[in-house]
């Protein structure tokens, strides 16, 4: 039976260190770091992401600042946002939530957050130096830096192992086998037109699954022992429950369970400790900005 990987705990206690030395930054320079949190139109699941990530900043004494826009703004006000955030200096960390409607350019609107303040690492600078031996960005995303953080804190180790990424997404697949590789894994990336990714994940000591796809990932498709970080937010109809849904990872729990060395559960796994690096991106923005002033 694999070890089930809290990301829950993990997350409290993180948390609590961060809040900690927001209270320092406080006491010392009378300034707390401020997150601005974009959100474009109503989609359900964002709004719910979003309230969640209001609420840490709240727990934890990070400055919130809400941007809530109307679904038919236009591209040039969005970026318009996004310019006043970067010359607001009580502003440490602007996150844009993601999708953006359709009619909005994704690229564009990441492009123009200041590199200082990109605390969820999507600026192609700072992937670009993601992907760069030697390079350094200045803010790693946030859900892979989860992933990593659960695996080095559960004493799983990844240089010299064989880890294999389902799925390529700009936000999860491409910059966790970047972190991967860098952290000296052999890493393969799979998806939708991979064949057989049975045959390749179950070569895998570290399994990432970020491929969007509830309870693909078979239990007789996991080495025995393995890491299996399962990213998978699924949302699966579900009347038993108030909401009417529950959330399903992208690996079948109950059966790789049996199988891995390790596991994280979806909900209570990578999802709380996304957040949380989020809140850690805000801090170290904020020390770098505020002790360089
Ligand atoms: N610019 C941007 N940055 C993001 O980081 C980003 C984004 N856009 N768009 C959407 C995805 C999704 N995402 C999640 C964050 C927290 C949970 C989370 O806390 N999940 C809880 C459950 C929450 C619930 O029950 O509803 C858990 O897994 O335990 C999940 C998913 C961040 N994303």
């Amino acid at each position: 039976m694999a070890t089930v990987i809290d990301g829950k705990a993990v997350a409290q206690t993180i948390r609590s260190e961060i809040t900690d030395e927001v209270r320092l930054l406080s006491e010392k320079y009378g300034k707390v770091p401020g997150l601005a949190v974009v959100i474009v139109g109503n989609r359900q699941d964002s709004e719910s992401y979003v309230r969640t990530k209001r609420k840490a900043c709240a727990d934890l004494g990070i400055k919130n600042f809400d941007i809530d826009l109307p679904e038919q703004i236009s591209e040039a006000e969005v970026i318009k946002h996004v310019h006043q955030l970067n010359a607001d200096p009580n502003v440490h960390g602007i996150l844009v939530q993601l999708p953006l409607p359709k009619h909005i350019n994704e690229e564009k609107v990441l492009t123009e957050i200041s590199l200082e303040k990109d605390v969820d690492g999507f600026h192609p600078l700072n992937i670009g130096k993601l992907a760069m031996k030697g390079r350094d960005p200045l803010f790693v995303p946030c859900t892979p830096k989860a992933c990593l953080e659960l695996l080095s804190r559960s004493g799983v180790s990844i240089k010299g192992k064989r880890a294999v990424v389902v799925g390529r997404s700009n936000i999860v697949g491409l910059p966790v086998s970047l972190l991967l590789l860098k952290a000296d894994a052999t890493v393969t990336i799979a998806h939708s037109h991979t064949s057989q990714p049975e045959d390749i994940i179950r070569e895998a000591d570290i399994v990432i699954a970020a491929a969007r796809q509830a309870k693909m990932i078979k239990g007789s498709w996991i080495k025995p022992g393995a890491a299996v970080i399962d990213v998978g937010t699924n949302s699966v109809d579900d009347p038993t429950r108030k909401a009417g849904y529950r959330l399903v990872g992208d690996v079948d729990f109950e059966e790789a369970s049996k199988v891995a060395g390790w596991i994280t559960p979806v909900p209570g796994g990578v999802g709380p400790m996304t957040v949380t690096m989020l809140l850690k991106n805000t801090l170290e923005s904020a020390k770098r900005s505020i002790e360089q002033n």
